[in-house]
């Protein structure tokens, strides 16, 4: 089986994030895509994030209906801040059977040559990029890379730090973030 990972924050997850791991179920050879819950982004601080648990439950909220989408909170028992090449070593252990391929958006391919270990990330795993607006380039380094293919798909200028701001203003997000996941953070009046 070959399962796409979607590492993030999800802080809060958003149509943006939702979109990307359905295109890359539905358009690659992944058989499904999995979406990993990090307690803590090595580079980002903790400040604005919300309680792991919060940013699990809405992530379950958001993808229930759709079965070619799974979560995983493997990196919640893992140590912290959370590298990807450990959570991805400690993954083939655990399912050494399947296929695992990274899934990112571009603004983190730009990033990727700061990753822990990250030669050895694309040494074992092949790199699925979802194409975002306002990207920084993509380094030298990794322009042509063999492990890794940015796929064609729409744009979608969409982020957590929008979706946080507006929320903070008390302006709407509708649209932008999953039903249950609006309702959710409206009842527990979530980053306001
Ligand atoms: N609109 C988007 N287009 C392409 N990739 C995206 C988009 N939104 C999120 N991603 C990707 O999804 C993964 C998880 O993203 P993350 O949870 O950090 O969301 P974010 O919207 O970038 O959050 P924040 O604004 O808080 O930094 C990352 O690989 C990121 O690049
Ligand atoms: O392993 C690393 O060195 C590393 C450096 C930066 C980010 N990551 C991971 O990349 C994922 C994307 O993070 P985010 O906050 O942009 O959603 C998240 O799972 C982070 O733990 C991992």
């Amino acid at each position: 089986m070959r399962v796409g990972l979607l590492f993030g924050s999800f802080n809060p997850i958003h149509i943006g994030h939702l979109i990307l791991a359905n295109y890359m179920a539905a358009n690659t050879t992944l058989d499904t895509v999995w979406l990993v819950v990090s307690p803590q982004n090595p580079f980002k601080p903790s400040s604005s994030l919300l309680h792991e648990f919060d940013r699990l439950h809405m992530v379950r909220l958001a993808i229930a209906d759709n079965a070619d989408l799974g979560v995983t909170d493997i990196e919640f028992r893992m140590p912290k801040p959370s590298y990807t090449i450990d959570t991805l070593t400690y993954l083939r252990e655990k399912y050494p059977t399947y296929q695992f391929v990274l899934i990112m958006g571009e603004d983190n391919l730009a990033t990727l040559p700061k990753w822990k270990n990250y030669e050895q990330i694309l040494d074992l795993y092949e790199v699925l990029v979802y194409p975002r607006p306002g990207s920084a380039k993509v380094p030298e380094a990794l322009q042509g890379h063999a492990k890794i293919t940015v796929v064609p798909a729409p744009l979608l200028d969409i982020s957590a730090t929008f979706i946080r701001k507006c929320l903070k203003e008390g302006k709407s997000t509708r649209y932008l973030l999953q039903e249950e996941v609006q309702e959710y953070i409206q009842a527990k009046k979530l980053y306001m």
